[in-house]
């Protein structure tokens, strides 16, 4: 008897862009908490009593329990465990619990208990309300980057061999979207009720993210029966093992990419936290005029990754974009410290912010569906968790960096500005030359990729789509 061919549900264009859809609108909401506050510094310190300080802690606890606590390691081992239904509903959650305990750290409801009064009775500089909003933090950091690392594993499993890049590419454009609408939003539901209300409107939409994920693990049910995934059709040596951890960390390839990773997100996010400042000193403009040149960082890229995706879907060249991109980096880098104040005008803003958009699409657009062609799929979850997590120790250890880099380089200034002095300001310099650094570090590192590359044949220059 003739067996009938199962044609499945990722064959289907209409299906695997559904999939697709789905996930990345959850990480639109996703990208758009993590910066949920972001816009309201001001508001924070006079409603809530939050200093610079305060408000800069609460940007460093998002990584806190994935470096210290090793969670992202963890993420990927369940991940690869238990699959991918399981880990996005797991996220899904721990997203809404997190923002769900942030949300009410800042209510008035909080603030009348008398375990606010006890949290606000030690390290008093740190209000109740703070400490609550980065334990909240710490646990929606755990579900973002889960979150983050499934959905990578879920293209790869609806798209490999198709249109991986440009999917990818996609999803980055969608959660890039999410940071813009963060600077658009925020203010306006904060104008109606404050920073709460802005967490809540955060809150809201990450439910709804949660619904989406949870809509598309019927989708992800439905491929896996057709392919026959199953406890009983796995064989033994298909499985993710612990002993996997150790394939991971001694891949040259994967050592490559994970260093070439850490250095070129530390010149990205931690730059967009300093950026608005340096722009407004250096441009001598009002911080919202600064802000407006900034938010052209983040769409200038979503605009640009997805057709650089596609471009490494039909020509390949993985390596050498990683290569464009840190030259990229490391141009605009020097552009911000080296210029002089008196020759960097608007226009020189504006373009330079378009290179670093550039590079901020080379790199991510090349990079993320590189490492399926590195590792074996059975532990490519873990594989995603352990760079993150490498990359996550940078995003941690940098801001700090800088912040210190910056009260060394200028003696005297922030003890001016906290005395009101008028016209004080931070000069950039070093710590634009630090982000250029590690622009060059990521540049070497390019070739040592591409070196690796070659001697193992990964195939990282190679076409994503097969013909
Ligand atoms: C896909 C990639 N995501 C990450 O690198 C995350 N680990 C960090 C997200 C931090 C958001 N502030 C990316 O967005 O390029």
């Amino acid at each position: 008897m003739k067996e009938k061919a199962v044609t499945l549900l990722n064959e289907s264009k209409t299906a695997r862009w559904i999939a697709l859809a789905l996930i990345s609108t959850t990480m639109f909401f996703a990208y758009f908490f993590v910066d949920v506050v972001a816009p309201l510094q001001s508001m924070l310190e006079t409603d809530y009593k939050w200093t610079p300080e305060v408000f800069g802690m609460l940007g460093g606890s998002e990584f806190f329990l994935n470096v210290f606590a090793f969670f992202l390691i963890f993420s990927g081992v369940i991940l690869d465990k238990m699959g991918i239904r399981f880990t996005l509903i797991t996220a899904g959650l721990t997203m809404v619990i997190g923002a769900g305990l942030k949300f009410y750290a800042l209510t008035p409801g909080f603030a009348d208990t008398g375990f606010a009064a006890w949290l606000g009775s030690f390290i008093t500089w740190v209000p109740a309300s703070a400490k609550l909003a980065f334990v909240g933090f710490a646990i929606f950091g755990i579900g973002v980057e889960m979150a983050g690392i499934t959905v990578s594993k879920t293209i790869v499993k609806w798209f490999k061999g198709k249109e991986m890049a440009l999917a990818m590419g996609l999803e980055m454009a969608v959660a890039r979207l999410g940071v813009f609408a963060v600077f658009r939003l925020t203010p306006i539901f904060a104008e109606n009720g404050g920073p709460s209300n802005s967490v809540l409107w955060g809150l809201v939409f990450l439910c709804i993210g949660f619904l989406l994920f949870l809509t598309y693990t019927f989708m992800d049910a439905k491929l896996d029966k057709q392919m026959g995934v199953s406890k009983l059709t796995t064989s033994p040596e298909d499985e993710f093992k612990l002993s996997d951890l150790k394939k991971i960390f001694t891949n040259p390839g994967f050592l490559a990419i994970s260093a070439l990773c850490v250095l070129f997100y530390s010149a990205i996010f931690p730059f967009q936290k300093f950026a608005t400042d340096m722009l407004a000193s250096k441009l001598n403009v009002d911080i919202k005029s600064a802000a407006a040149y900034v938010s052209f960082f983040p769409i200038g890229a979503m605009i640009l990754t997805p057709f650089i995706g596609y471009f490494l879907d039909v020509r390949g060249k993985g390596a050498t974009m990683m290569i464009y991109g840190a030259v990229l980096l490391t141009v605009s880098h020097l552009i911000f410290a080296l210029v002089p104040a008196e020759s960097f005008g608007v226009v020189t803003a504006i373009l330079t912010i378009v290179i670093l958009g550039t590079a901020f699409s080379l790199v991510p657009a090349s990079m993320w569906p590189s490492l399926p062609k590195i590792v074996e799929d059975r532990y490519l979850g873990s594989a995603y968790g352990a760079i993150f997590w490498i990359q996550n120790i940078g995003l941690l250890a940098v801001p700090i960096l800088i912040g210190w880099a910056l009260t060394a380089s200028n003696p005297g200034v922030s003890e001016q500005i906290a005395a009101g002095v008028e016209g004080v300001k931070y000069n950039y310099t070093v710590p634009e030359l630090i982000f250029a650094g590690f622009g060059v570090l990521a540049f070497i590192l390019g070739f040592v990729l591409k070196f690796v590359d070659k001697k193992n044949g990964y195939g990282l220059e190679l076409p994503n789509k097969k013909k």
